[in-house]
């Protein structure tokens, strides 16, 4: 068996975020967040599930911790529920929130794991939505003091910050598909919202350097590799409009300072301007220390005028294997998408800061054989290892998901983890790939 040895330096991790396992939705001064309002409205969610008690995590992050540590993971990406630290989003610190995040930062480093916060994971104080959430641009201020609050905290023993997880879902699913919290049809409003997201991003990066901490900072986005069906030209034009739409839109802010021009302009026709003050695009684009990649699948994307979305179609071959949720393995996709950020917009380190599967996992005599989530994770390593060979700064790596977790309009119907969860007990149970993972780990390679 062939070895691909990883480079010395390089981190296995493991992502969560914090209402998908924390639970204790309403627990020690919590405030509601957008997410307990969204998931408490009927139909909405799948089952009607809720993230009122999740994973539990709020009161077994101690076991949690233990299962990391038995995994051999070397970092653990997780994320702050603001609400927890400021009920109203502003205002008056919740201390038995901040003192939540304090042990479960101390007891990581205690166990040789090094915390990466990311600042927001989707659940904004319910209180700020009903300012108008992240269309007012007043949530941009309340945002950089509450991050200003955990940095002044936890800044001396966290080494590394993520500000915004998948700003482009934030934006579209829940400002103009609907399909997530706050639940809004407006595209419009969403395009502001994603710059608001990206001003957002910038000022605390701003406050970061002005206080001169010692870590890193970066940004996480959803990406996807994107291909043309065919060679026509109206494939490779509606290929185009969806990088602009589903990479560039963030991507070319952060790195190139202003927004992808067809589509920008397409937007602009449609919607007229969004309001972009000056030194905004400038404050989105200062220097950041890595980038976060969450990669899952990648877009065959060809030309259908009867398409809803200027003309892009998504294809799906019939040939290829896919996830539980429908999602294409492709994980030269991976590969793919590192050598072109690598190439097109940064030479920064890059995390893989979320990349895993759902399948239809069932737990038999306390175990769990899911062999397709072994196979999807050593492909995926696999383009990690080709892309490091090939001179990309890829740093490290966290699994999407520790544990089976509440998976956002889908509920608690597809599983993610490394980690069962059996949610009438909430028993853990370490899947066959966490037995995998954890030798990969330790031998820091992977075998093929
Ligand atoms: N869906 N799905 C799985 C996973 C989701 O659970 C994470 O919260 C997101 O950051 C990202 O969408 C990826």
């Amino acid at each position: 068996m062939t070895k691909l040895q990883f480079p010395l330096d390089f981190v296995w991790g493991s992502a969560t975020s914090s209402y998908q396992i924390e639970g204790a939705y309403d627990e020690d001064g919590k405030g509601e967040s957008i997410w307990d309002i969204f998931s408490h409205t009927l139909g909405k969610i799948n089952n009607n599930d809720t993230g009122d008690v999740a994973c539990d995590h709020y009161h077994r992050y101690k076991e949690d911790i233990e299962l990391m540590k038995e995994i051999g993971l070397d970092s653990y990406r997780f994320s702050i529920s603001w609400p927890r630290i400021l009920p109203n989003g502003k205002g008056e610190i919740n201390q038995k929130g901040l003192n939540f995040y304090k042990e479960l930062v101390d007891q990581l480093l205690e166990a040789g794991i090094e915390p990466v916060i990311t600042l927001y994971h989707w659940d904004l104080p319910q209180a700020l939505q009903e300012e108008g959430g992240w269309a007012n641009r007043d949530t941009i201020k309340y945002f950089v003091k509450y991050a200003e609050v955990l940095f002044d905290e936890l800044g001396a023993k966290v080494s590394q910050w993520i500000t915004h997880n998948e700003p482009w879902v934030v934006s579209f699913l829940g400002y103009a598909e609907g399909e997530h919290a706050p639940g809004i049809k407006d595209r419009k409003q969403a395009l502001q919202v994603a710059h608001n997201l990206l001003v957002s991003h910038g000022l605390v990066v701003k406050k970061f350097r002005e206080l001169d901490l010692t870590g890193d900072i970066g940004i996480t986005l959803n990406l996807t590799s994107v291909y043309s069906y065919s060679e026509t030209d109206k494939d490779q034009e509606a290929a185009q409009l969806m990088e602009e739409y589903i990479n560039g839109w963030f991507l070319d802010p952060v790195f190139k300072g202003s927004y992808p021009k067809k589509l920008a302009q397409i937007y602009e026709n449609q919607f007229g301007k969004i309001d972009i003050q000056a030194g905004d695009m400038d404050l989105i684009s200062q220097e950041i220390d890595f980038l976060g990649i969450n990669y899952y699948s990648r877009a065959l994307i060809n030309y259908n005028p009867n398409s809803k979305f200027y003309g892009i179609e998504s294809i799906k071959p019939a040939e290829s294997d896919y996830t539980a949720m429908n999602w294409e393995i492709y994980p030269d996709g991976l590969y793919d998408l590192l050598t072109k950020l690598n190439q097109e917009y940064t030479n920064k380190p890059l995390y893989i800061t979320e990349n895993g599967a759902a399948f239809d996992d069932q737990i038999i005599a306390g175990q769990v054989n899911d062999q397709r989530r072994i196979n999807y994770l050593k492909e995926h390593f696999k383009s990690v290892y080709r892309a490091i060979q090939d001179g990309v700064p890829v740093r490290g790596y966290y699994v999407w998901s520790l544990m089976d977790n509440f998976e956002w309009a889908y509920g608690y119907s597809k599983r993610f983890g490394l980690i069962y969860v059996d949610y009438n007990t909430q028993k853990r149970t370490l899947k066959d790939s966490a037995y995998w993972y954890q030798q990969v780990i330790e031998e820091n390679s992977i075998g093929i």
